[in-house]
């Protein structure tokens, strides 16, 4: 496993490459980004993550050298950025709109940012010929950038920017212009590119599914804070307030009573899952004796006929929604104020389950998360 994870992830080092610390950037009195403190390590497919005005394209700018902090410090390669500008830092963006020209052939596109190198012929042409395998446009070089799909266009941007060698990439939003199928596409062949230069890419996105199949980091942002820090499963298994977990897709939340803590566990009194304990998150900050248990709608399953499980609810369904593959049920369990929202697959029928019908559901402890709020 640990030779897989070496392959996969040949560049990845502990070396911080890009560091934001205690970073802010005002409007006035409004703070865009407030007080933020980051590590992004060499190697590294980081995700910005948040919803609009989050201040996420603010801290990627600011990092390219478009806008600068207001207070705080940001340093790449271990070199500080301030007074550096934009084109002499060791960073490219690539922005959503591709920003290519329309009148210049793929080549020229790509070879732009190389004329003020002054390079060789051979090796200018060289080195266009690599970006554009890079992003699999080799025999695309005489096409005018007018005659390319979306998709094309798009990897026409990251070759450009890549044919420059920068040690970190910039990607505010790269892919939110392609429709949805081409979308994923671009997001394995991102990842995959990623890989293979090796470069350390800082993607900005509103898109949580983006972000968790991509990333091997993501920071979650709201009101110009970073909430949380983490890989992606960590973000979506265990998101450390119900803010991020309200963001990262579906959660049940259900109220619960702090009755024991220590170092690393909670003891939690609900009404529907009567004493549980759990892991206590790592920036759990308790507030007063109330606490929020969560369960993901997947990892409750439906229990047929007389199977049994050493944890598990019982409700009655209410509603019923049908989504091909899964089916989503709505079930009321007797002392939650609001009814558990669960995704089952519809392999065993699911979805002929009738409105009505009172069911059990089981789960696995290990998938509650307890939050402070
Ligand atoms: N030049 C500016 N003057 C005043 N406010 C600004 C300026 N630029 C950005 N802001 C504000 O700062 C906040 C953060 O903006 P930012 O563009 O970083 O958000 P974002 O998370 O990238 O959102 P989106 O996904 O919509 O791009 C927003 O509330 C925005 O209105």
């Amino acid at each position: 496993m640990a030779e897989r994870l070496q392959t996969e992830r040949p560049h990845q080092t502990e070396r911080p490459m890009i560091e934001i610390r205690n970073v802010t950037r005002s409007y006035g009195s409004f703070k865009a980004l407030d007080d933020a403190s980051l590590t992004i390590k060499e190697g590294e497919f980081f995700s910005l993550l948040g919803p609009s005005g989050c201040g996420k394209t603010t801290l990627l700018r600011m990092i390219a050298g478009f806008d600068n902090p207001t207070s705080g410090l940001i340093s790449v390669d271990g070199q500080s950025m301030e007074g550096i500008p934009a084109n002499r830092r060791p960073t490219n963006m690539v922005f959503q709109s591709y920003a290519i020209f329309p009148h210049l052939n793929v080549e020229q596109n790509v070879a732009y940012g190389l004329k003020r190198l002054r390079l060789e012929r051979s090796e200018e042409k060289r080195r266009v010929e690599e970006a554009l395998a890079q992003v699999s446009l080799t025999g695309l070089g005489k096409r005018l950038a007018t005659e390319l799909s979306g998709g094309q266009r798009q990897r026409v941007a990251l070759a450009r920017a890549l044919v420059m060698r920068p040690k970190v990439l910039l990607l505010d939003e790269p892919l939110s212009a392609l429709d949805k199928k081409l979308r994923e596409q671009m997001q394995v062949e991102l990842r995959r590119l990623q890989q293979a230069v090796g470069i350390t890419f800082v993607l900005v996105t509103h898109d949580q599914y983006e972000a968790l199949a991509m990333s091997d980091r993501i920071a979650v942002m709201f009101g110009g804070r970073i909430a949380q820090v983490a890989s992606p499963k960590e973000i979506y298994q265990r998101p450390v307030n119900r803010q991020v977990a309200d963001f990262l897709g579906g959660m049940n939340f259900v109220k619960a009573e702090i009755v024991e803590e220590d170092s690393a566990s909670l003891v939690l009194d609900t009404l529907g899952f009567g004493r549980v304990k759990t892991d206590k998150p790592r920036a759990f900050v308790r507030n007063g004796g109330a606490a929020t248990l969560g369960i993901r709608p997947e990892r409750l399953r439906v229990l047929w006929d007389n199977a049994t499980a050493k944890f598990e609810v019982a409700g009655k369904v209410v509603e019923r929604h049908y989504f091909g593959e899964i089916t989503h049920l709505i079930v009321e369990i007797p002392g939650l104020e609001k009814p558990l929202s669960v995704t089952e697959t519809n392999d065993f029928g699911a979805d002929d389950i009738p409105v009505g019908t009172s069911i059990r559901l089981a789960y696995d402890p290990e998938a509650l998360v307890a939050m402070a709020d």
